[in-house]
């Protein structure tokens, strides 16, 4: 938990916050509010399936309700937690409660854009779009946030409070950055996940067992991570630290990089800033 202030704590402990969607995100989102000390009576959820409510409200102990206005009706803020494709309609649903108790809405969708959500949820909504990633479940999350004009200085506050419970949080001046936002730390999770599970493969492969391997990978990640945000230099010399000339690294790294290792990492975020783009023209 990164709060600066009292004022921090105070505002995120007494504000009734609803999630509309309990799926990946809201969890990961609620789990950290309630670990970083939220009281979870304050916290409301609705989502269309009862069985994903009956697990949140016996794991973490909050409201829960199928309908979306029972939610919308009890809380002073509501973050969008739905699945891009289906919020025009949620959003839509919800903008006669939005309007009349002038609520602060935050949206996490991907790919939707403040145009978007100002016209399905009224032109004069205050609105904080966001970008946040799932390790924000274990408090170490990172989150880029938006406002439109009719975000005061108050609630941008306190949006950002919510976030920065469950790790970093940083603005952005620019809607459009948080297309590239998206494809670097939104996504970025599951890239490294996808690295760690092709080690862990081979790990095996090479005869360890899979518990043996799980964890070397684990830890090897952590380790990576941790060194990288503790020291000042950059990804570079840190790797050129581990790489001892025509030692294990070097081949390795050789190796990567003859089948394009830099090059595919940039087609591949270039391919999901595109998609984000393309969802945003697709919403409006
Ligand atoms: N996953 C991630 O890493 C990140 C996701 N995001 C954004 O977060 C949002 C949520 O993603 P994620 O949590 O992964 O998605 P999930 O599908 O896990 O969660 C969405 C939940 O909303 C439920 N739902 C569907 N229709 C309605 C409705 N009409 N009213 C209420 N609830 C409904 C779904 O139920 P059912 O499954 O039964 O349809 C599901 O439980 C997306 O917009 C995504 O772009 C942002 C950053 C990172
Ligand atoms: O894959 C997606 O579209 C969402 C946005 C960022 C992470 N998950």
């Amino acid at each position: 938990m990164n709060l600066t202030s009292d004022r921090d704590i105070l505002t995120m402990h007494t504000h009734k916050i609803g999630f509309i969607g309990g799926g990946n995100m809201a969890t990961s989102l609620i789990s950290g509010l309630i670990a970083s000390g939220h009281p979870a009576e304050l916290i409301f959820v609705s989502d269309i399936n009862p069985d994903t409510l009956a697990t949140l409200s016996s794991s973490l102990n909050i409201n829960t309700s199928v309908d979306n206005t029972v939610v919308l009706n009890a809380v002073d803020i509501v973050v969008l937690a739905v699945k891009p494709q289906i919020l025009k309609a949620v959003a839509t649903a919800a903008a006669s409660i939005v309007q009349q108790k002038n609520l602060l809405v935050v949206s996490i969708a991907a790919g939707i854009s403040q145009t978007s959500l100002s016209n399905w949820l009224g032109n004069n909504t205050a609105i904080v779009r966001c970008m946040p990633n799932t390790p924000a479940l274990v408090l170490t999350g990172a989150t880029a946030l938006h406002a439109n004009s009719h975000v005061s200085n108050e609630q941008r506050d306190t949006a950002e409070s919510i976030l920065r419970a469950v790790g970093i949080t940083l603005w952005v001046d620019n809607e459009s950055d948080l297309d590239a936002v998206t494809a670097v730390s939104g996504s970025g999770p599951a890239y490294y996940f996808l690295l760690m599970e092709a080690m862990e493969k081979v790990a095996i492969d090479l005869g360890l067992t899979e518990s043996t391997a799980r964890l070397l990978v684990q830890q090897t990640a952590l380790g990576a991570a941790k060194i990288a945000l503790e020291s000042s230099e950059s990804p570079q010399q840190l790797r050129e630290r581990v790489t001892s000339p025509n030692g294990t690294t070097q081949r390795a790294i050789e190796t990567f990089e003859q089948g394009g290792f830099t090059d595919l990492v940039a087609r591949a975020l270039h391919a999901a800033r595109d998609r984000s783009i393309e969802m945003s023209q697709q919403s409006e």
